[in-house]
């Protein structure tokens, strides 16, 4: 039987992989998986506490090692977390298991959509804005090199980006 194929999602904190993520796999009848969740699960921890305790490489290796895990499966839809393309392993790992979708925004727009949630290290020292601006100068570069397909999520609702990726992408 041919293989089912994987839809990745990468991109910053608050572009809406988790929730685009959701409705994707619902529309097309796949698998749900998030990393973060899937992090949270494996360690009994949440990620904040992750940090804390093992500093951003300890969480670096877990993501590392629950990604590798879940794209070894087929027909699944993977919202990853916003720095796991840092790791180029990760990022050839993701090219080579799957069609890479890359969710774009604006810097103000995940400023709106994660300030009222405490869950993101990250963004609990200095100003978010610019904690987000440094981190889309190193990394915007990396989720373009690694995308098959680029996203604006900016102006519609999750679901409404979710309708736009089915009709865009050939999966099979
Ligand atoms: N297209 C959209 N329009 C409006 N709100 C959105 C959209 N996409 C996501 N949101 C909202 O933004 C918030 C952050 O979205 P989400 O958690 O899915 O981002 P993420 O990319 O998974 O972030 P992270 O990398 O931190 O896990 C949520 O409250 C979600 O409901
Ligand atoms: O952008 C990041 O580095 C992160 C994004 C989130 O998905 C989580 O993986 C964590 O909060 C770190
Ligand atoms: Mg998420």
């Amino acid at each position: 039987m041919a293989e089912k194929r994987n839809i990745f999602l990468v991109g910053p904190m608050g572009a809406g992989k988790s929730t685009i993520g959701r409705h994707l796999a619902d529309e097309l009848h796949l698998e749900f998986f998030d990393s973060d969740q899937e992090i949270e699960r494996r360690t009994g921890a949440d990620i904040a506490w992750i940090f804390d305790l093992e500093g951003e490489d300890g969480f670096r290796k877990r993501e590392e090692n629950v990604i590798y895990d879940l794209t070894d499966k087929q027909g699944i839809v993977l919202a990853t977390g916003g720095g796991s393309v840092m790791n180029k392993d990760v990022r050839n790992r993701l090219s080579a298991r799957g069609i890479v979708v890359y969710l774009q925004t604006t810097i103000d727009k995940q400023v709106a959509r994660t300030q009222r949630d405490k869950r993101r290290p990250l963004l609990q020292h200095g100003e978010p804005e610019t904690v987000l601006r440094e981190l889309a100068e190193v990394r915007n570069p990396l989720y373009e090199e690694v995308a098959d397909y680029v996203i604006d999520t900016d102006d519609q609702s999750a679901r409404a980006v979710a309708n736009q990726i089915v009709s865009k992408i050939d999966l099979f």
